[in-house]
């Protein structure tokens, strides 16, 4: 299995500027890349990577996106004069010239194709390329929006070519429209190009008809094309008109800032969600591209968002899933430097291993995105099955698009104006990586190569009273049974080297999972967090909740659960859940991601109690995804000896990437109903449940 995360930095690509005043460039400067290499170096986090070496791309590879005249026009600009140049650049759009840009972008596409060649052959992981001039917007024979060349277009085309890929995801987080990428895949079935960007109903740049959610992709390429744009908020102009006369210019601004309807985490997440992975899990890539801008980061002066950088360690971590972790970032915009390398940073961090940091404060997407969520899914059910049974009534019809009044441009520039004096956001937090990252207690003759490199701990066996007094209920038969005594002291001891941060998560294949389950949460909640959640496979509710919010229960169970109204107590009941895999996945992430993100456990507590509920493989997948919360402190319980759980739970653990679930089927739509049940039942609770807008009959 490959290991080892790429990086991709040649300071020659810091070796063109813009030469003359043009106010839509100025923005793209040199110190893009030395700021996030520079970050990269001083976080310890480069040197934990494997260089690779850039090289300049071939014509040949060039040719493979762009045409030959418009090769051998770019192949001219090296000798022209600064005036020849500037009139070079009057034929394209927001895009800048320079004696050394054509060796650049040699090199950016260069250093793409080696990080396609290094994860494909297998020599790493995954790996980021720190490229300019970026790639997403430029055409078969056009620059456009600092773009010379395609770099993630030419890189999916030569992993098609040379590793005889058939399915390529390319994410593009970017804040702008990778139009570029549009246009080279859209009649392509092999290559997924999914894009959020601001659009603002058109009047964002690039300004195109073919960004919105409708562009689903032209012939065969039919529902391989993901346009989600983000438009403004509302009218706002008519609660200004009032206001108007009152307040100063400061107020305004004030105003307007806190109003600034930037989008933030939750909207990002909810289209990961509710869009992205659904639909990412059913195509089954082999290969995952992205288009990694940073200017959908909070205080990028194009973007205007409000995501803080530690959610690209979050998406990264989502992304990594897929594919068998064979992920290629690859540089696109982001012009704040502070937001910029700290973006970088979280995406690197993730894809060395390191756990996402916790995100506290999530709440609802904004009713835009959830209006442009609910559209995109209705423009996509009849190509994937995932968004079969979703809630597509249109709402509003998209008709009526709301229009923006005029008057909202002067209180743009006044935001544009006030915003950037002020804003700031904290320092992401540290995410340290312990030393040991898996600690595993197992009963004797359960060796298995994977688990040698995990860290074998045994405690004490506990005394019965001493079980009694942690769980506070009287004692029950089991405890006269010293293998259950002694399980339960394993479990002590685990999460204490968890709790002293020697090891991170931890795996315990105990006699009595339901006991074990029961005291592990009230273990946690006295001496490690004030939050657990408990995901449960099986059908014997393991504890009984109080409704302090102190334990979240998700259980799969095949059995009908009790009716119950709490927020805390997330029964799933899946008919024949080990061979509907599509029914397990949507489970997980139209609730259980949701739900886990919104609670923002302290602690997570992973307990297979009946492994005939769901493979191997899907459950490798679950230990994965919840790696995202607490830190990593993920604790798996496991009853019975199944060697194969067993293996693929430490591998996860250890931070493999699961293996695919291959190509989904429908989900069967009794479980589909079940989860949306839910899903309708906790989403006014629970924000990140939500599809649809709060208005929607
Ligand atoms: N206010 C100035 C208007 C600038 N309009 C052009 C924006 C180009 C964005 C380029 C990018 O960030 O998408 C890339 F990733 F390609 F670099
Ligand atoms: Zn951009």
């Amino acid at each position: 299995m490959a290991s080892g995360t790429a990086l991709l930095y040649d300071e020659e690509m810091t070796r063109y500027k813009l030469l003359w005043v043009d106010p839509a460039c100025k923005i793209e400067v040199p110190e893009r890349l030395t700021v996030s290499w520079e970050a990269l170096h001083n976080a310890g986090l480069s040197g934990r990577c494997i260089p690779l070496p850039v090289r300049q791309a071939t014509e040949e590879e060039i040719l493979l996106a762009h045409s030959q005249e418009y090769l051998e026009a770019v192949k001219k600009t090296p000798d022209m004069s600064l005036e020849e140049l500037m009139t070079f650049t009057q034929q394209y759009g927001d895009v800048y010239f320079h004696p050394n840009i054509y060796h650049c972008a040699k090199l950016a596409v260069g250093a793409s194709l080696q990080l396609v060649d290094a994860v494909m052959t297998g020599k790493v992981r995954n790996g980021l390329a720190l490229v300019r001039p970026p790639g997403h917007h430029s055409q078969r024979s056009e620059a456009s929006g600092f773009c010379v060349f395609n770099n993630v277009a030419i890189a999916a085309l030569y992993a098609k070519k040379h590793f005889k890929i058939q399915r390529v995801l390319i994410v593009d987080w970017d804040i702008h429209h990778g139009q570029g990428l549009q246009y080279c895949f859209e009649e392509d079935p092999q290559v997924l190009y999914f894009s959020w960007h601001r659009y603002e109903h058109q009047r964002f740049w690039p300004n195109l008809r073919e960004s919105d959610f409708d562009s689903v992709g032209k012939g065969m390429g039919a529902g391989f094309n993901i346009n989600l744009p983000w438009n403004k908020a509302r009218l706002m102009a008519p609660y200004f008109r009032g206001l108007l006369e009152h307040c100063d210019q400061k107020c305004l601004t004030w105003l307007l800032a806190s109003l600034q309807v930037g989008m933030d985490s939750s909207d990002y997440l909810s289209v990961f969600f509710h869009v992205l992975l659904p639909v990412a899990y059913e195509f089954n890539p082999e290969l995952i591209l992205v288009s990694a801008g940073f200017d959908s980061a909070v205080g990028d002066p194009e973007g205007h968002m409000c995501a803080t950088p530690e959610i690209f360690g979050h998406l990264t971590h989502l992304l990594m899933s897929l594919a068998g972790g064979r992920l290629c970032a690859v540089l696109e915009g982001g012009y704040n430097l502070t937001s910029l390398a700290q973006s970088v940073c979280q995406t690197v961090q993730t894809l060395l291993g390191d756990p996402p940091s916790r995100i506290s404060g999530l709440s609802s997407p904004c009713e835009s995105a959830l209006e442009s969520i609910q559209s995109v899914r209705a423009a996509h059910q009849q190509y994937w099955v995932c968004f079969k049974n979703a809630d597509v009534s249109l709402w509003p019809d998209p008709g009526t698009k709301c229009s923006r009044l005029e008057g909202d441009t002067q209180a743009e520039e006044a935001l544009k104006e006030g915003e950037m004096r002020e804003i700031v956001w904290p320092e992401p937090p540290s995410r340290l990586a312990p030393p040991i990252r898996t600690g595993v207690t197992l009963p004797a003759g359960l060796e298995d190569d994977v688990l040698t490199s995990c860290f074998r701990v045994t405690g004490i066996p506990l005394t019965p009273n001493q079980v009694a007094k942690e769980l506070w209920h009287p004692a029950v038969p089991e405890l006269k049974d010293e293998k259950v005594l002694q399980s339960l002291g394993d479990i002590l001891s685990l999460l204490k080297e968890i709790e002293k941060k020697e090891v991170r998560n931890g795996l315990a294949v105990v006699p009595n999972v339901s006991l074990a389950a029961t005291f592990g949460v009230q273990h946690a909640l006295t001496s490690l967090t004030d939050r657990v959640l408990l995901v449960f496979l099986g059908n014997e509710a393991p504890v009984e909740l109080q409704e302090d919010g102190r334990v979240m229960l998700i259980q799969l169970c095949s059995t009908e659960p009790v009716e119950t109204k709490s927020k805390f107590y997330v029964p799933i009941c899946l008919k024949k859940s080990s061979s509907d895999v599509a029914g397990f996945l949507h489970a997980v992430l139209s609730l259980l991601l949701p739900l886990a993100y919104g609670y923002d456990p302290g602690m997570i507590l992973a307990v297979m109690a009946d492994c005939s509920l769901v493979g191997a493989v899907a459950w490798a997948q679950l230990i994965g995804l919840l790696q995202s919360f607490a830190q990593g402190h993920t604790l798996a319980l496991i009853q019975g000896a199944e060697k194969e759980i067993i293996r693929v739970t430490a591998a996860s653990l250890l931070g493999e990437p699961a293996s695919t679930l291959g190509p989904l089927g429908p989900p069967l739509s009794e479980n589909v109903k079940a989860v949306e049940k839910e899903r309708q039942r906790l989403q006014t609770h629970w924000g990140l449940l939500q599809t649809t807008g709060e208005d929607h009959p």
